[in-house]
C-alpha cells in the first residue's frame, strides 16, 4: 500500500508480474499490464473529455498527485498545450480559488509565522528523507499580478517546480514546493470560512524578516546541496531578501532575475530582426514594482557591458510607476527605482508626465515593457504615437495573468502595422497580419528559470551572480530564424527542453569558469546529463 499510495513510486497498472507479488500488490490493482505509453495514451484521451482549462488542470493535479512519472511523461510530450494549463495563466484560478478546490498537500510544506518552532520538523516530514536540492518558496504577497493570497501561493511554488522538471528534468523527487505563511491582507481571505491558512494580517518587520532567516538558515542546514528560488515576494521585500542573501548561499529571485534574463534575450532577439544597435534604445519601464526594477537592472547592466559608461547609460531609462514618471525628488521611490529617477529640470513639462501617454509623448521611447497589472493600458493611442518615433518598436505587455496584460499581441501588431516586434507574459497565438504570419515569442520567466536551475545544480556552483546571469541571457541567441517574416523575438515554447540545455550549458559553464563550484567539473555536457532527469519507470 506504501509503495502504491507514493507517487514518487507508484507505477499504476505498469507494475509487472513480478513486481506485484515482490512488492506485495497483487489485487491491488487490475490484471492487466500497461505500458507507460500506454497509460500515457489513455490519460491524453480522458483529459481530452474536460470542459475547461481549469477541468484540465485538475485532472492532471490527480494524475501528478499519484504518480510522477506518468504525469512529467505526458507533460513533456505536450509541453505546449500543458504550459497554460498546469502552469500561467490557469494556476491564477487555481491560487484564487485554493481553498474551495483543496484535495491534497502536493508534497508541499506549509511554515507558519505563527509556528516558527516547528519549522525544522515541517521541512523533515516533507523531505521524509528525499535529498532536496531545489525549493521554490513564496509569501504569497505578490503573486503574479493577482495580489496577496496567503497560504493559497503554494500553487505558484508547486508549479513552478513543474515547470523545472518538464522543461529541464529537475528530479522531481529532490524539489521540495515551500510556502511562508506570513498571514495575508486580502480580506476577501479573511472573511473567507473555507480558508486554510492563517487568518491574520500580515505580520511585517523584524518578525517578518527573522521568519524568513530562520527558513533560509534551517533549510540550508538540512539541505547542503540546496538552490532556493524565491517566488511572488511583495514589493517591500523581495529585492531586500535577494540583497541580504546572494552573495551566501546559492539562490535565485525569478520575479527580478528570471524576468531579467529573458526580457534582455527578447530584446537582443527584436534587435537582431530589426539590425538596430543595443546602446541606441531609449528604455521606458511601466510598473517599476519587483520586475520592472529587476528587468531595468539587466537591461542597463547590459549597456555598461558593452562599454557604455553609467552616468551615460541611465540617460537611457525612464520609469513609469503609479504616480508617473519617476523624479529623483519622490521621497516615496523604492530603493531599485531610485538609480533610474530622473530630474525635473531636464523637461520643460515636467509637471505634465504624470501618465504613460504623455511620457511616451515627451521621451520617444524605443522599448516599452510593462509590469504594471493594469489591463490594456497600451492603448492605440500610445502605441501609434510610439511607433511614429521609432521603425520597429519593441513592446512587451508582461502583466499575468491574461487579464492583466496592458495589450494584445494581436492589436500591437496591427496598430502598428506589422512594425512592433512583441513578446508577451502568457502564451499568445500567431497573428495573421497582411499575409504575414507574426509568430509571438512569450517572455515569461518559465523560458529560463528551468535551464538556469539545471545549469546551477549540475555545476554545484556555490552562487548565482550577474556573469552567470548575463551568460544565460545571450544563450537564447541564434534559436529564431531572424530573417523569416514575423519571426518571434524568443525562441518557442515548443522548443523549451532543447534550449533548457543550452542556458544550463552558459551557465554550468561560466560556474566552472568563474571557479564558483563546489566540486570539480571536467565536462560540463556531461555533468548536466547526468543531472537531467526523465520520466521512466525505474
Ligand atoms: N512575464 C513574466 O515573466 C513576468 C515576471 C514577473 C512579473 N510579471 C508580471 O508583472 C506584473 C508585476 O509584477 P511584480 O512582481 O513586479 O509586482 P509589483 O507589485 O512589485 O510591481 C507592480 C508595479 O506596478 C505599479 N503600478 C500599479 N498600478 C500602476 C499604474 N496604474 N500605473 C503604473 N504603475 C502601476 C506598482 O506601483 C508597482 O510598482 C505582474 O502582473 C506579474 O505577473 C511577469
Ligand atoms: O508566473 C509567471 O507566469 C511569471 C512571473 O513569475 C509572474 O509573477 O508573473
Ligand atoms: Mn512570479
Amino acid at each position: 500500500m506504501s509503495i502504491i499510495n507514493n507517487p514518487y513510486l507508484n507505477k499504476g497498472t505498469a507494475f509487472t508480474e513480478e513486481e506485484r507479488k515482490s512488492l506485495g500488490l497483487a489485487g491491488l490493482i487490475p490484471p492487466f499490464v500497461q505500458t507507460l505509453d500506454e497509460q500515457v495514451t489513455q490519460t491524453y484521451a480522458q483529459l481530452q473529455t474536460k470542459a475547461n482549462d481549469l477541468e484540465k488542470r485538475l485532472f492532471l493535479m490527480q494524475i501528478f498527485n499519484e504518480n510522477r512519472v506518468l504525469f512529467y511523461k505526458l507533460f513533456s510530450q505536450h509541453i505546449v498545450e500543458f504550459m497554460p494549463i498546469v502552469y500561467d495563466p490557469t494556476i491564477a484560478d487555481t491560487i484564487e480559488n485554493y481553498s474551495e478546490l483543496y484535495v491534497q498537500s502536493q508534497n508541499a510544506t506549509y511554515l507558519s509565522i505563527d509556528d516558527p518552532d516547528s519549522m525544522e520538523a515541517a521541512l523533515k516530514n516533507s523531505a521524509d528523507g528525499r535529498d532536496i536540492r531545489l525549493i521554490v518558496v513564496t509569501d504569497a504577497e505578490g503573486i503574479l499580478g493577482i495580489g496577496d493570497w496567503g497560504t493559497n501561493g503554494v500553487d505558484i511554488s508547486v508549479g513552478k517546480l513543474m515547470v523545472y522538471t518538464a522543461a529541464a528534468g529537475i528530479d522531481p523527487s529532490q524539489v521540495l514546493p515551500v510556502v511562508l505563511d506570513a498571514g495575508t491582507n486580502n480580506q476577501e481571505l479573511l472573511k473567507d470560512p473555507l480558508y486554510l491558512g492563517n487568518r491574520h494580517e500580515r505580520i511585517k518587520g523584524d518578525t517578518y524578516y527573522k521568519f524568513v532567516d530562520r527558513f533560509v538558515e534551517t533549510a540550508e542546514r538540512l539541505f547542503p546541496n540546496l538552490y532556493l528560488h524565491f517566488e511572488d515576494f511583495g514589493r517591500d521585500n523581495a529585492a531586500n531578501i535577494l540583497n541580504k542573501y546572494k552573495g551566501q548561499i546559492t539562490t535565485f529571485n525569478d520575479d527580478i532575475q528570471g524576468t531579467g534574463i529573458i526580457v534582455l534575450a527578447g530584446m537582443l532577439g527584436a534587435l537582431n530582426i530589426s539590425k538596430q544597435k543595443f546602446t541606441d534604445q531609449v528604455y521606458l519601464t511601466y510598473g517599476a514594482g519587483t520586475a520592472g526594477a529587476g528587468i531595468a537592472k539587466r537591461i542597463f547592466d547590459e549597456f555598461v557591458q558593452e562599454g557604455m559608461a553609467p552616468e551615460e547609460a541611465r540617460k537611457h531609462f525612464y520609469m513609469v510607476d503609479k504616480q508617473g514618471l519617476l523624479f529623483d525628488d519622490d521621497e516615496t521611490l523604492t530603493p531599485e527605482q531610485k538609480p533610474f529617477a530622473r530630474s525635473r529640470s531636464e523637461f520643460d513639462n515636467a509637471d505634465e508626465l504624470t501618465n504613460l501617454e504623455a511620457v511616451v509623448k515627451t521621451i520617444h521611447p524605443t522599448v516599452l515593457v510593462g509590469t504594471s497589472t493594469q489591463p490594456g493600458t497600451f492603448t492605440e493611442d500610445i502605441v501609434k504615437e510610439m511607433a511614429a518615433h521609432t521603425e520597429r518598436p519593441i513592446i512587451f505587455p508582461l502583466s499575468n495573468p491574461t487579464k492583466l496584460a496592458e495589450a494584445k499581441a494581436e492589436d500591437l501588431i496591427k496598430w502598428t502595422d506589422g512594425k512592433a516586434l512583441v513578446a508577451t507574459g502568457i502564451p499568445a497565438a500567431d497573428v495573421e497580419y497582411k499575409g504575414v504570419t507574426y509568430q509571438i515569442g512569450q517572455a515569461n520567466n518559465a523560458l529560463v528559470y528551468p535551464g538556469l536551475g539545471l545549469g546551477v545544480i549540475a555545476s554545484t556552483a556555490k552562487l548565482l551572480n550577474d556573469e552567470m546571469i548575463s551568460k544565460a541571457a545571450h544563450s537564447l541567441g541564434g534559436i529564431v530564424d531572424s530573417e523569416k517574416p514575423g519571426a518571434a523575438v524568443l525562441p518557442p515554447v515548443s522548443k523549451l527542453d532543447q534550449f533548457s540545455n543550452t542556458v544550463a550549458k552558459a551557465v554550468a559553464d561560466s560556474a566552472v569558469e568563474q571557479n564558483l563550484t563546489k566540486e570539480t567539473i571536467s565536462d560540463v555536457a556531461k555533468a548536466i546529463e547526468d543531472t537531467r532527469w526523465t520520466p521512466e519507470y525505474k
